[in-house]
């Protein structure tokens, strides 16, 4: 990631209903779908809400010979070791089902870390070259209940059990609507191992069916999307934090994403090192920058900035900012600023790059130290409700968490993005 352009991703339209065919399962040779996208997409910036990071796991997986399914959701890129073999052939890091000398496919249920509106895919099919999947489906399941079984420990060499497929053919998944139609992927050469498919369905998903045919190698499935959640079970005087990903957070822009993407700052628990925060590249023009004012907070033109849609409408009454594992890069200071938003503003604010409109001081410049954990309230300034926050660094650096606890406005008081996304629920 390397972005120092103002970030131009343009959001899609999520109330476009779905329209594929819900249960036919497909001629592959008829419906071949156009192909993956080509350049990258837009929908990479949203989040993974399958990474096992946020809690996604894999319940159901009909083989898993050569490799277990639980690899799909691995957040770190998949790797390639020559040397690696184990009992039942070459190790490789992702999902691999044995070749298949009998009629019908492999497939695999995921159930999301975070639940939520899913607006991309992609199949990535790093170093599966002469074993990679060559066709690809994707279903959506919206499921009030979590299924009561889930898949443990390491399972090279399995297929699914009798009782299993006994307890998986409850979830009617065959059913469930297509999300991308049988698709061709492309092997997993460096070069093209990504295999993006946009995806318009305007309803919360809990689950996923990966379906590949007939059979072969899948390196990871990373789902792009936007947390939902169902905010009713939430009580009025309850604190949490408005902007966590598991609540719906998500980034909208930013400046600079040089090492880490600032979407990471809204992940679950504390960061595990410094590529589990946000970190911008060092900039260039900081020797003119040395000029500091009483407080020792630097006075200086340049900066680097996060936008960021709280998951729920809300007035922030404290604010965690934690620079764990930035020690000789972590930013001299911040400060926040937040504002209230129609979905057409926010919009029009992603076209422009988010250079316009009036931000209110949420957190006046604050002094930053290295691997801290810093607690902001008595020093907030802003006492009503917002949708949307952005964090400013000076002049650079790191920052690995950004909590903002607040209470939930009441849905009737909450802009009509917000009250759009919560009557999906
Ligand atoms: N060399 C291979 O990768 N062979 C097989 N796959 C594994 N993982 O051994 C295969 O052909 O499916």
């Amino acid at each position: 990631m390397n972005s120092r352009q103002p970030l131009n991703f343009v959001l899609q339209d999520r109330s476009c209903d779905f329209q594929a065919s819900t249960s036919q399962r497909v001629d592959m040779a008829e419906r071949r779908a156009p192909g993956p996208v080509a350049e990258e997409p837009d929908f990479l910036q949203f989040n993974d809400l399958a990474c096992e990071s946020v809690g996604g796991k894999v319940v159901f997986a009909s083989d898993e010979w050569f490799a277990p399914a639980a690899n799909l959701l691995k957040r770190e890129p998949p790797q390639f070791i020559a040397s690696a073999f184990t009992e039942f052939g070459k190790w490789m890091d992702g999902w691999e089902t044995r070749r298949k000398r009998t009629p019908g496919h492999d497939w695999c249920i995921v159930q999301l870390g975070v639940p939520g509106l899913i607006h991309g895919v992609d199949v990535d099919t790093s170093f599966f070259t002469g074993n990679h999947s060559p066709y690809v489906s994707v279903q959506a399941g919206c499921l009030n209940q979590p299924p009561d079984f889930t898949l443990e420990g390491d399972r090279t060499g399995m297929a699914a059990s009798d009782s299993q497929l006994a307890a998986v053919a409850k979830l009617g998944s065959e059913a469930w609507p297509e999300l991308v139609c049988v698709s061709q992927l492309k092997p997993g050469y460096t070069d093209c191992c990504h295999n993006y498919f946009k995806v318009n369905f305007s309803h919360r998903v809990t689950h996923l069916r990966l379906n590949m045919y007939p059979d072969g190698g899948i390196a990871r499935l990373r789902v792009y999307g936007v947390g939902l959640r169902d905010w009713s079970s939430v009580a009025s005087q309850q604190d949490v934090d408005l902007v966590a990903l598991t609540n719906g957070g998500v980034c909208l822009g930013y400046s600079d994403a040089h090492f880490g993407h600032p979407r990471n700052m809204i992940g679950p628990g504390r960061a595990v090192n410094m590529a589990d925060g946000w970190e911008t590249a060092r900039r260039l023009d900081r020797p003119k920058q040395l000029e500091a004012d009483q407080r020792g907070i630097l006075q200086v033109p340049g900066w680097e900035w996060a936008v960021f849609r709280l998951g729920h409408p809300g007035e922030i009454r404290s604010i965690e900012v934690d620079t764990r594992h930035f020690k000789g890069n972590f930013p001299d200071c911040c400060r926040l600023e937040a504002r209230s938003l129609s979905p057409e503003e926010e919009a029009a604010c992603v076209r422009t790059g988010w250079n316009s409109g009036k931000w209110q001081l949420l957190l006046p410049p604050q002094k930053l130290r290295p691997h801290h954990r810093h607690l902001f309230e008595s020093e907030l300034t802003l006492s009503r409700p917002v949708s949307h926050v952005r964090l400013i660094i000076s002049p650079d650096g790191g920052v690995s968490r950004l909590r903002l606890w607040g209470r939930a406005t009441p849905i009737a008081a909450a802009p009509a993005n917000q009250q759009r996304a919560a009557s999906k629920l």
